[in-house]
């Protein structure tokens, strides 16, 4: 090792330490000024190089997996917009890395009117996502005879990926992490089991949000839709990304509600500024009318409705006068309000 080498190398496990104890503004400044002040400008471009690799180590950025619940009755080119929409907004903060995107089509217990079977469901959206490198469709929720909670969704695949960072920081037990640091914690970012000696070589676990439009969040205030302790536990955390839709006015909707207020750091709404009311409401109408969804679906999902001559007047009336199951499971429990 060369002593310049030495020198970088000596710095960057000062840095190292300093994370730790300070984080990653500080450590940058102290060093800065420790180079300008005692090591001179000869050292500057190894400098240089080591604040360019500092600054662009992706490992400094929290890991996201988004996660979008619903009924994908069809999946529609909205639904994959708005992972597009929440990937970008997340690298634009420089915080975080969107290493993946779950879509997780509602089961047939919902009860939602005019919903068709989760098979199909399923199928379509794993056509529309066939071209994605990084979303993909998982059948869990679907599969599911009762319908389940988000949260429990969420939970479930916070877990799996919990377990999933287990197995590889048991196999990955022999290098280090870059610069031999570690990541501060952050909400829902569990560490996982450490073993001695293993403790530089685990990597924290991402953090599942919820991806969705902003009708959803809206949904949170209707009675007996969804319960308090779910909604608290979703924004304090998992935290939400929600995708503004024409008529919400989500902003006030947080801003009136005490829980969504506390945890609005939690809570990245993000402006659609090309918007496009697709919805599958719509969707199911023009195609119950004969006419053309074309460009507004994915093409693979428009010839797969085709082949199996999905969406009809018929399909449209099942569950037809159905309590939604939310309702029917919350309905017992006294309602307590979201707004106060
Ligand atoms: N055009 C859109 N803009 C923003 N969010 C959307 C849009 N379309 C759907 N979403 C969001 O996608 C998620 C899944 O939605 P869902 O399956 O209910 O689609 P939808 O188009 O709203 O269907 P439906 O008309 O049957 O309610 C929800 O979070 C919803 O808010
Ligand atoms: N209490 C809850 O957890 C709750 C209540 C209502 C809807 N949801 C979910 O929100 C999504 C809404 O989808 P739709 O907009 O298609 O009805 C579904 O995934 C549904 O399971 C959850
Ligand atoms: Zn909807």
């Amino acid at each position: 090792m060369s002593k310049l080498d030495k020198e970088v190398s000596h710095e960057q496990s000062q840095a190292g330490l300093m994370e730790e104890k300070y984080g990653f503004q500080f450590d940058l400044e102290i060093l800065s000024s420790a180079y300008w002040q005692h090591k001179g400008w000869y050292l500057a471009p190894a400098f240089c190089t080591w604040l360019r690799m500092a600054m662009e180590d992706p490992d400094r950025r929290t890991e996201v997996v988004l996660l979008a619940c619903g009924s994908f009755n069809p999946i529609t080119n909205m639904h994959l917009r708005l992972f597009e929409l929440a990937k970008d907004y997340f690298h634009e903060t420089g915080k975080y890395k969107v290493i993946k995107g779950i879509i997780s089509p509602v089961g047939d217990a919902y009860k939602k009117k005019g919903l068709i079977s989760a098979n199909h469901r399923v199928t379509m959206a794993k056509l529309a996502t066939k071209n994605s490198d990084w979303v993909e469709v998982d059948d869990w929720e679907s599969c599911q005879s009762e319908w389940l909670e988000t949260l429990k969704v969420l939970r479930y695949h916070h877990q799996k990926l919990l377990s999933a960072g287990v197995t590889n920081s048991l196999q990955d037990a022999g290098p280090i992490t870059k610069l031999g640091r570690k990541r501060k914690q952050e909400p829902n970012s569990h560490e996982p089991i450490k073993k001695k000696n293993q403790s530089q070589a685990v990597k924290s676990v991402p953090q599942v949000k919820l991806l969705c439009g902003s009708d959803m969040l809206e949904s949170f205030g209707i009675p007996n839709l969804w319960k308090l302790e779910d909604i608290t536990e979703i924004v304090e955390k998992h935290g939400l990304v929600c995708i503004s839709r024409a008529g919400n006015n989500v902003q006030k909707f947080i801003y009136e509600s005490d829980i969504l207020w506390r945890h609005k750091d939690n809570i990245h709404l993000v402006e659609e500024w090309i918007p496009n009311d697709i919805s599958s409401t719509r969707i199911r109408r023009a195609l119950r009318r004969g006419q053309s969804v074309r460009y507004l679906v994915p093409d693979g999902v428009r010839a797969y409705i085709e082949r199996h001559g999905l969406y009809s007047a018929d399909s449209e009336g099942s569950n037809a006068g159905v309590p939604l199951a939310p309702l029917q499971k919350h309905l017992p429990e006294p309602s307590q309000p979201l707004s106060s």
